[in-house]
């Protein structure tokens, strides 16, 4: 049995605490901790963890075999480094780090420590919409992708949600799944931003539109509308050379009433991504006692952020940025 030990006690902390309790095999949450005490001591009644007022003491404890990040980007780096240098396994939620140079870090940090530890929690891979689009491209039957169609809507944010949020907390979800879709890697990065929508605030120009072009030539566009009002509305469409293949949505019935047809839309990504973040964790669980990463890892981590800088820079500047490494990617991650 995998003891983990999650660090951060907020609304997906708990979906995962609830998860990894009721519903993973061969995993129990031995240990919690918050920044929030209350919020750990609520958590703990969920799963029966001992509660920890230090993050640090948690990752170094006997009794925690793994650790689970849950806190908000900008804590990840340090919890990430000092769990790298206990040699435990990780699970950290997305996005790996707030910034390319501390996700940097990171990864140098792994491949010093010569073990692959690092699961990152771009849950999309696991959903099966995006898997049957890249079942079916895989096949060739549709040609070469050449545009991708997409969208990320959510009803409403808060108002400490920002301009640059709706990259690095957002569409930081399609700008993995996206170049993993279709097998290529970005090469620049645009942002177009339409007429503002009422809803919004000061700090946010919402709705956006996010371009992004790989080094094959493919052409995406992402619609980033946080204020969308009338739900959780994730949609992906790739047109290819001998086709178009639209993601399938979420079976809700058809109903009809008062003379109306209707089907319901889901209102947040955990009832949307609920099976996505089920076999995400599983994976993670089954393969952490092998010692090995299957999932998105932290060199996925640092394209991510490598691209939400550019597509940032982008925003600012409304011109086509271009989206560089720093370094090769290492033969550990290859
Ligand atoms: N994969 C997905 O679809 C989603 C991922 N997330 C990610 O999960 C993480 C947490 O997000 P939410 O739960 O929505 O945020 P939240 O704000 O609801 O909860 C964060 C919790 O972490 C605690 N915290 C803050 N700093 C801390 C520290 N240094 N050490 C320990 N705890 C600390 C806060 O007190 C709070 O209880 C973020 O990285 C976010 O991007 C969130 C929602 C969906
Ligand atoms: O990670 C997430 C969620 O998955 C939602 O898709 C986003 O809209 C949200 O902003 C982000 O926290």
């Amino acid at each position: 049995m995998l003891r983990v030990g999650v660090i951060g006690c907020g609304g997906m902390g708990r979906d995962h605490i609830r998860r990894l309790t009721e519903k993973i095999q061969g995993a129990e949450v031995v240990a919690v901790s918050d920044v929030f005490e209350e919020s750990a001591r609520k958590a703990a009644q969920i799963c029966g963890a001992k509660v920890y007022a230090d993050s640090k003491e948690l990752i170094n404890a006997e009794s925690v075999d793994a650790v689970f990040i849950v806190s908000p980007g900008f804590a990840h780096v340090d919890s990430l480094l000092q769990a790298i240098e206990a040699g435990k396994r990780i699970f950290c939620e997305k996005p790996l780090c707030t910034t390319a140079e501390d996700c940097l870090k990171v990864v140098k940090a792994e491949e010093a420590a010569g073990k692959h530890l690092i699961q990152l929690g771009f849950m999309r891979r696991y959903d099966k919409g995006y898997q049957q689009i890249k079942e079916a491209l895989a096949t060739g039957e549709y040609g070469e992708p050449l545009i991708l169609h997409c969208t990320h809507r959510n009803p409403e944010v808060g108002t400490n949600y920002n301009t640059p949020m709706a990259v690095h907390d957002t569409a930081i979800h399609e700008i993995d799944v996206l170049h993993w879709l279709v097998d290529d890697e970005y090469e620049s990065a645009q942002v177009v931003m339409p007429r503002v929508t009422k809803y919004s605030h000061s700090e946010l120009k919402d709705p956006q539109i996010m371009m992004l072009r790989t080094k094959k030539g493919v052409c995406i566009d992402v619609e980033v509308f946080v204020n969308c009002k009338f739900g959780y509305d994730i949609n992906c469409e790739v047109v290819c050379e001998d086709g178009a293949l639209k993601m399938a949505q979420p079976a809700y019935p058809s109903i009809r009433k008062n003379a109306t047809v209707s089907s319901a839309i889901d209102t947040d990504c955990f009832v949307r991504f609920k099976d996505a973040y089920d076999k995400e964790v599983q994976d993670w669980v089954d393969n952490a006692e092998a010692g090995v990463i299957t999932g998105p890892n932290a060199w996925d981590g640092y394209l991510a952020a490598i691209t939400a800088d550019a597509l940032v820079k982008a925003q600012e500047t409304g011109q086509i940025e271009k989206i560089v490494t720093a370094v090769e990617k290492p033969e550990f991650y290859k």
